[in-house]
């Protein structure tokens, strides 16, 4: 039998994330994600090399991109023998992706590997509706011009121009991922000027890590952009508070929404790309070890039947995870929980304080208790560097791994909620 290996993580690249329909408006999936690859792989120094593995995805995909990481990494420099698949978790892709490379690493089945994602609302995959769909393949399945014919006759005039267009909502709601965080909000109370203050922290801890030069290394430049553009280094609680709620504006507690595009991560097209490898591996490479991923779990919650909010999952997996780590809430130097919106971070965070969540949901004779909000998304996280859905995991890996290599050692704990009612965190030490 193997023994499990430690995984370093190396280093990341990403391209700034842009807003949707704005500077990356005629970027593909494939342009982008290859962008952040290309970064990585210069950086690295891996051009020519056979990698283990790269595991990326996309949440918004094309039907034409069957393999969109393949793809990319055919048109990088990496050698083409090494092997390439997309995966899919909605906003844990790029984390998952990162976990799943780890695995292989620390059960000795590869010694490097790269996770990523790419998401873009700009050129989202419009699929024609459904009748028309059908007829298209009956009509290039059909062997004779008379069956052609007989297939098109059944086309209706106006039929062909009603597209499916994709919505960011669930399946089985029909609500938007914010209607449904909206909900969460009213059911833990979180508070539109607590909601505002949190997404006021996230723009000036970005932009003041842009300045100290924190994203001079995990970051190429792209199709003019230097830095995120959703960033609003002069935002304010007043400009905040005087947005008008978006969501949770319907129904018989309309009066009550407090979410806004200010609170909300906006829709945002972008790439990010992490570097994973065996310590023997950065030895030989030369590249020093920014932290070591250490643990992950994953989580999912029932919002279809059940009453746990959509976007709740990580408040399961957390708990878990420093279950089987030995850890308490509080062992961790950073915490990086994705922003999808400022009111899901806040009801996450009074989940944990709850001693009724934490015993009814969670099993636990006293609740996981709160954490030191100074250490929360230090250098801002995707209320201001936007939210490209599967790219959003990378971005926080090669943070906090960066993080770790300033502070010189600790600990840090990532929790992002995605869609479908699911959770993934993992635990990044130095
Ligand atoms: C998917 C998963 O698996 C899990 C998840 O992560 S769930 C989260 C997924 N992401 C989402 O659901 C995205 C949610 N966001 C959205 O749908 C849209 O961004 C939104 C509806 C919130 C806003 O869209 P929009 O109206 O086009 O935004 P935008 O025009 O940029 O902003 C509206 C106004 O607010 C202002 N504004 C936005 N942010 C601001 C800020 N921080 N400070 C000051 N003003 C701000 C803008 O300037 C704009 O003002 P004007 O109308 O005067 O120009």
């Amino acid at each position: 039998m193997q023994s499990i290996r430690r995984v370093a993580v190396i280093g990341g690249n990403r391209i700034p994330f842009a807003r949707s329909n704005s500077r990356y408006a005629s970027a593909s999936n494939a342009d982008m994600l290859g962008a952040a690859l290309d970064g990585l792989v210069a950086r690295y120094g891996l051009a020519g090399q056979r990698v283990g593995e790269v595991v990326a995805g996309a949440v918004l995909k094309h039907s034409r991109d069957f393999n969109l990481t393949r793809e990319v990494v055919l048109g990088s420099r990496l050698d083409p023998h090494t092997p390439a698949y997309d995966i899919q978790q909605a906003c844990g892709t790029g984390l998952e992706a990162a976990i799943l490379v780890a695995n292989k690493i620390a059960l000795g089945q590869i010694d490097v590997g790269i996770a990523g994602g790419v998401d873009t609302t700009s050129d989202a995959p419009l699929a024609v509706n459904e009748d028309l769909r059908r007829t298209l393949i009956k009509l290039n399945s059909a062997r004779t011009l008379g069956e052609r014919l007989k297939v098109a006759a059944k086309l209706r005039p106006l039929q062909p121009f009603k597209p499916e267009i994709p919505r960011n909502a669930e399946p089985r709601t029909g609500l938007s991922m914010g209607d449904h965080a909206a909900r969460t909000a009213l059911t833990w109370n979180i508070d539109r000027r607590s909601q505002d203050e949190l997404a006021l922290r996230s723009h000036q801890r970005l932009a003041a890590a842009y300045d100290r030069g924190f994203f001079d290394d995990l970051m190429t430049p792209y199709l003019g952009l230097t830095r995120d553009q959703n960033l609003r280094p002069d935002t304010s609680l007043e400009k905040l508070g005087s947005l008008k709620p978006v969501f949770g504006t319907r129904g018989a507690d309309a009066d009550q929404a407090t979410m806004t595009a200010g609170n909300s991560s906006p829709l945002t097209d972008g790439a990010s790309t992490v570097l994973l490898a065996t310590e023997e591996w950065a030895r030989e490479h030369n590249l020093p070890v920014l932290a070591w991923f250490s643990w992950s779990e994953t989580a999912a919650v029932d919002f279809v039947h059940g009453d746990e909010g959509l976007l709740m999952a990580p408040a399961y997996a957390v708990p878990r995870m420093l279950a089987r780590a030995g850890l308490t809430l509080q062992d961790f130097d950073y915490y990086e929980i994705h922003e999808a919106f400022a009111s899901q971070v806040l009801a996450t965070l009074a989940a944990w304080e709850s001693p009724e969540f934490c015993k009814d949901r969670l099993g636990l004779d006293a609740p996981l208790g709160a954490i030191d909000r100074d250490r929360l998304n230090v250098n801002g996280s995707s209320l201001a560097a936007g939210h490209p859905f599967a790219a959003t995991g990378g971005r926080i890996v090669a943070t906090l791994a960066k993080l770790l290599a300033e502070k010189g050692g600790g600990r840090g704990l990532i929790s992002i909620c995605a869609a479908g009612g699911q959770g993934v965190t993992a635990i990044l030490e130095r």
